[in-house]
């Protein structure tokens, strides 16, 4: 008697949290779908009375010895997604190696050269947003030049997404991008623990990411943050977004470049389009979730066809029917 009660009393608790796990799943892919119409909303339509650079025209800052195809990832997503043009400002090393994998590429070989800051800052005019921190690598030097670089994108009111080593240098000195609201930063586990470490003194709460995340955002003066992972949660210090399009459990490096390198173009469409197509919420926190639901996508589609071995070119060859089949429906 006592063993049946006990089992009904089971069941009815399995039904209850199964209909409660139901009513979360259906509300969380009723959000997700709520903030796809949004990213929609944001991205420009194709015509024909436009010109070269109108639909943007995106600086990736990063590319060292080391590493050649972090920033080449950023930069050829970016024109995957849309962007007309694309530079690289990079160390000389690097240089010759980027622009050999592709010719779509414009490339300066100018951040390890004493006029680094100067040599970028004159083509600041002409660029809609910047990358920063893709394969840059940590060498003091390289992150000096960053520093002036981020500090004249700053004074040009250019939004700058920052990701890799980038973070690095914001952990170094987070009053380099306090309370700069056209910054985006896009760390992964370890770099969000590096930075929180860094900005609150103390470490992540793993068992509250959500309070983790608002609390980083407010401190940094509500910065927007994306912390990559299972799932990706963003947030300007005042709504938290979840992105859990499906991806594959294929890891390959790279991923986190393919996007920094979206999430510049559509920074720049979100500041464009403005808060009235974004129905109120933050222009930025929309693109991020634009450009994670991109990542994710990609990764799913190309997982489809090439299984483990599944590297980022083959994600960004899915580019272009990922974002169709997301933004174009
Ligand atoms: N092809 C190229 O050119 C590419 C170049 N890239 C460039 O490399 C540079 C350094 O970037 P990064 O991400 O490797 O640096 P960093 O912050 O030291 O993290 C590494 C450490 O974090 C850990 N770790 C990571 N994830 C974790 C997790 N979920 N959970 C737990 N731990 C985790 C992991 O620990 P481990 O497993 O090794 O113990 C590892 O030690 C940067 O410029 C970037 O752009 C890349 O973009 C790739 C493609
Ligand atoms: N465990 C996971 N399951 C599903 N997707 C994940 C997982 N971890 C990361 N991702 C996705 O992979 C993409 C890149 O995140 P990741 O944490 O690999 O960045 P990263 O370490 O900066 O990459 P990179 O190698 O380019 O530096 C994001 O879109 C994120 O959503
Ligand atoms: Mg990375």
């Amino acid at each position: 008697m006592a063993l049946s009660s006990r089992c009904g009393a089971f069941r009815t608790c399995r039904r209850v949290l199964e209909r409660a796990f139901s009513l979360y799943k259906a509300h969380s892919i009723k959000d997700m779908e709520n903030t796809l119409q949004l990213v929609r909303n944001i991205i420009p339509p194709l015509s024909s009375t436009k010109h070269k650079g109108q639909d943007g025209r995106i600086g990736i800052v990063g590319g060292c010895q080391e590493y050649t195809g972090a920033p080449y990832f950023a930069a050829i997503s970016a024109l995957k997604v849309g962007a007309d043009l694309s530079h690289v400002f990079c160390a000389s090393t690097a240089a010759p190696v980027i622009k050999a994998y592709s010719p779509e590429l414009i490339v300066h070989p100018v951040l390890d050269s004493p006029g680094a800051v100067h040599e970028v800052e004159k083509w600041l005019p002409r660029l809609h947003a910047l990358v920063v921190g893709p394969g840059l690598g940590r060498d003091d030097a390289l992150l000096k030049n960053v520093k002036g670089i981020l500090e004249a994108s700053k004074a040009r009111d250019i939004p700058v997404v920052i990701d890799a080593d980038g973070l690095w240098l914001v952990a170094q000195q987070p009053a380099l991008i306090q309370g700069y609201r056209k910054a985006v930063l896009t760390p992964n586990h370890m770099e969000f623990s590096r930075l929180y470490d860094a900005v609150l003194r103390g470490p992540v709460d793993s068992d509250d990411r959500h309070g983790s995340l608002l609390r980083l955002s407010q401190a940094l003066g509500n910065v927007t943050v994306v912390q990559k992972g299972e799932r990706d949660i963003l947030s300007d210090g005042q709504q938290v977004l979840v992105c859990s399009q499906e991806g594959s459990s294929r890891r390959c490096g790279g991923q986190g470049d393919l996007l920094s390198g979206s999430l510049g173009v559509l920074v720049h469409w979100a500041l464009l389009a403005g808060p009235e197509k974004t129905n109120g919420s933050s222009p930025l926190l929309v693109a991020a979730f634009g450009a994670c639901s991109l990542t994710r996508q990609c990764n799913h589609q190309a997982f489809q066809k090439h299984g483990r071995s599944t590297t980022t070119s083959d994600m960004i060859a899915e580019v272009g029917t990922a974002f169709s089949k997301l933004f174009e429906t």
